[in-house]
């Protein structure tokens, strides 16, 4: 493909620019209507009934979300064209806009139209003879890159759009993900438009993109699939807060704010894991067999009386056999759930099991009393009821059947560890006999104990309603959804194209909902453990344990889902050794994989020094960075003014420090800098693991060694802090670099020179 760059004339910038003002126009036109739609909806009448208030509130979201859309694509409105063989001409953005004549003048860069843009190659040319990508600031066209497609330049790049995407590398980082719609690559596309359904895991080296492919993919799915998505979300796992926040602006910058992120620490609601704990401790909480363990300690719960036990209540002997006792107990734990066919958890069985045992109760009081009492229809419930509640039956009962809450027991569990199934040396390593703050690796045990365990009685009641509400609601929204559409197209005050109206309909049911619930989707699904999304993107995914999984699939039972990561970063005591090994046992055979294999973030000096670290048969993914910058080497003792070299190296960019966790936990005294993961100051210091994700201008890698040593899979966090760079990386030292590197660094030394 050859490279146009220099020759783009002035004509043709001029010609651009007239076609780029005309959009904007459309876009200021569009904005206008929706602010004015807004107005009229906020100063009309005031409603006069729930329903009136409710459907008020749902055009108000409506036009706020389109309103933030349109706001969105002000920034890079218009960044490509593809020619076509047959002449024809298609401006490519991000979002879709049509003339008056309902023309259309710009593409939504998701739109089925747009994938040339990203994979015409001169080989597979999709009938273009030319891409070209528009460079603008602000409203103005600054400059040109076209791609013509002709056969003869095929061997002379394999990525597309390349004077494009090699000028957005270049940029500074700001400290905030940014999105790539103008340079998405041929390979990147495949994954972002791949098929909704089953597990779709994307493996690759550090840079290749997995992140911010997730979140376009996100974007893509929510605009093909809205209409299935809408109602219940999509959920973006990450590994720590710092990296929600670096990637915060990439979806609302495509005009989607609806998607809710968390971490494994903070996906059970209710729950904050803020403690810390020994690699040990977190490997044995994340192990599968902690399911069964988990499981067998709340049968556990469950007790028989060794002989029988009398309960003496206003005169009469109640006599609880052990007999009586098992068969309410057999039962109650045979007992299924009616809409799900899976067996009641604890608190629900427990319900029955009182149920028997009481009206077992009951036949003895009315044996009892025999003739001497004519019993009338209802009686006996009423004596049920009566018994139940009695403090002395109650509490027999609760002996026997205990209600148990998550949180409760599993602080009981850890403070008498004899109670699980465990050895000895696994039970050390999570025993805890002094009540401390919750660990990321607790949050899957509460939940999987959440699940064993079923809601107490108070909050079963309040669901129940609330379900049957629920239900009722969404009926109700519907039908009235359906008759405000069709209402306000008659009214012609509104225009839904034939093909959109089922949608509209459920957006503005789904809206409907959300209002009266008092937020949007996002805002409850965070709020509910039991919500379950549309489709799930986790990232890092390699540093997910086996209970993590359980907990992540539980949101997500229709397993739509999006799994990012790179085995060969895996640093969590619990993490992944293959993604086999982690998804068979909750979604065999529902899986597929993809991979990445060009590295945009790691310069190729780096990125071979990093590559060092790696076992054999794993391949390095290839930089499209070069540079002549070789990492450099210094000492500790000099940090201070090298941070300070590099400010001035690198001018309006970011540096970071990662060193050894135990530097950066001892508040950074020893390095002469305040440590902190702050995304928005010039210089973060930080441990390799909140380094995750994230990149920079500069990196000073301190104690590679100590880094290297300080775990059984520190390799592969040394492996991570070396590939954070995006120009500069340099390695500091008390002692001696780990030997691969030495040798990769006088390797690279002698061939400078
Ligand atoms: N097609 C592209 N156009 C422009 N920039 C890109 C493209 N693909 C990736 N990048 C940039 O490359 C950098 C690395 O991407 P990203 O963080 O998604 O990689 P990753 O595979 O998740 O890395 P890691 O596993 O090391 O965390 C980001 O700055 C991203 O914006």
């Amino acid at each position: 493909m050859a490279s146009t760059n220099a020759q783009a004339t002035s004509a043709e910038i001029t010609h651009e620019q007239a076609y780029l003002t005309m959009l904007y126009g459309r876009l200021d036109a569009l904005r206008a209507a929706t602010g004015q739609r807004l107005a009229e909806v906020r100063l009309g009448p005031t409603a006069e009934n729930d329903q009136g208030w409710s459907e008020r509130e749902a055009f108000v979201q409506e036009y706020q979300d389109r309103a933030a859309e349109l706001d969105a694509a002000e920034r890079n409105l218009c960044f490509g064209r593809l020619d076509f063989d047959d002449a024809d001409r298609l401006y490519i953005g991000r979002i879709g806009l049509r003339s008056d004549d309902y023309d259309q003048v710009l593409v939504d860069w998701r739109a089925r139209a747009a994938e040339p843009f990203y994979r015409a190659t001169p080989r597979e040319r999709c009938g273009v003879t030319r891409r070209r990508h528009l460079h603008t600031a602000g409203r103005r066209v600054v400059s040109l890159d076209d791609d013509v497609l002709d056969l003869d330049a095929v061997d002379e790049t394999r990525l597309t759009g390349e004077a494009a995407l090699l000028a957005s590398l270049r940029r500074g980082r700001t400290g905030r993900m940014g999105d790539i719609v103008a340079t998405i690559q041929a390979d990147q596309d495949r994954i972002i438009r791949d098929d909704m359904r089953g597990i779709l895991v994307v493996e690759g080296g550090p840079g290749t993109g997995k992140t911010v492919v997730a979140l376009h993919r996100a974007a893509y799915l929510l605009y093909t699939y809205r209409k299935q998505l809408v109602r219940r979300g999509i959920l973006v796992i990450g590994p720590s807060a710092t990296f929600l926040r670096y990637i915060d602006q990439v979806l609302p910058s495509l005009g989607e704010n609806d998607v809710v992120l968390e971490t494994i620490a903070t996906l059970l609601p209710g729950v904050e894991a803020r403690g810390q704990e020994p690699a040990d401790a977190a490997r044995v909480k994340g192990d599968a067999k902690m399911a069964d363990v988990l499981a067998k300690a709340v049968t556990g719960l469950r007790q028989l009386p060794a002989s029988t036990i009398e309960i003496k209540v206003d005169g009469t002997v109640y006599r609880l056999t052990p007999g009586l006792c098992g068969r309410a107990r057999a039962e109650a734990e045979r007992t299924t759930d009616p809409d799900t066919d899976t067996l009641l958890p604890h608190n629900a069985a427990r319900r029955v099991f009182i149920g028997l045992v009481v009206r077992e109760l009951a036949r003895q009081r009315v044996r009892d009393l025999g003739g001497r009492r004519a019993w009338e229809p209802g009686d006996e419930e009423e004596l049920r009821g009566e018994l139940a509640d009695t403090p002395a039956i109650a509490s027999v009962l609760d002996a026997l059947w205990p209600e148990a809450a998550p949180q409760q027991l599993l602080t009981q569990l850890y403070a008498e560890p004899g109670r699980l199934d465990l050895t000895d040396a696994e039970r050390a390593a999570i025993a805890r006999l002094t009540p401390r703050p919750w660990t990321p690796a607790d949050v899957p045990l509460l939940d999987e104990l959440a699940e064993l365990l079923g809601m107490l009685t108070a909050e079963e009641r309040a669901a129940s309603r609330g379900r049957a509400e629920d239900e009722a609601e969404r009926a109700e929204a519907l039908q009235y959804a359906r008759q405000l559409v069709a209402d306000l197209v008659e009214a012609s005050a509104i225009v839904v194209p034939p093909l959109e109206n089922d949608t509209f309909v459920t957006w503005i049911a789904g809206r409907n909902i959300a209002s009266a619930a008092g937020g949007a989707i996002a805002e409850r699904a965070t709020r509910d453990r039991s919500w379950t999304y549309g489709h799930v993107i986790v990232d890092e995914a390699q540093e997910l344990s086996a209970m993590d999984w359980r907990m992540v699939m539980r949101r997500c039972p229709a397993r739509s889902m999006t799994v990012v990561g790179d085995l060969a970063q895996t640093s969590a005591p619990g993490g992944a050794d293959s993604w086999a090994q982690v998804l068979d046992p909750v979604a065999a055979g529902r899986w597929r994989t993809a991979r990445l294999t060009v590295n945009y973030r790691t310069p190729a000096p780096a990125m071979a020094l990093a590559a060092a670290l790696l076992p054999p048969g794993i391949e390095p993914p290839l930089s499209v960075r070069d540079s002549d910058e070789v990492p450099w080497s210094g000492r500790v003792a000099d940090l201070a003014a090298l941070v300070r070299r590099e400010r001035k190296l690198i001018g309006a960019g970011r540096v970071a420090v990662i060193a050894p966790q135990s530097l950066v936990a001892g508040n950074g005294a020893e390095l002469g800098l305040a440590p902190g993961p702050d995304l928005d100051a010039p210089v973060a210091v930080l441990a390799p693991e909140q380094a995750k994700g994230l990149e920079f201008d500069s990196v000073i890698v301190v104690d590679p060694a100590v880094i290297q040593q300080s775990s059984p899979r520190g390799w592969s966090d040394l492996y991570v802090a070396l590939t954070r760079t995006t120009r500069r990386l340099g390695l500091v030292s008390q002692g001696e670099l780990p030997a691969v590197l030495r040798a990769a660094l006088d390797e690279m030394a002698d061939g400078a020179q």
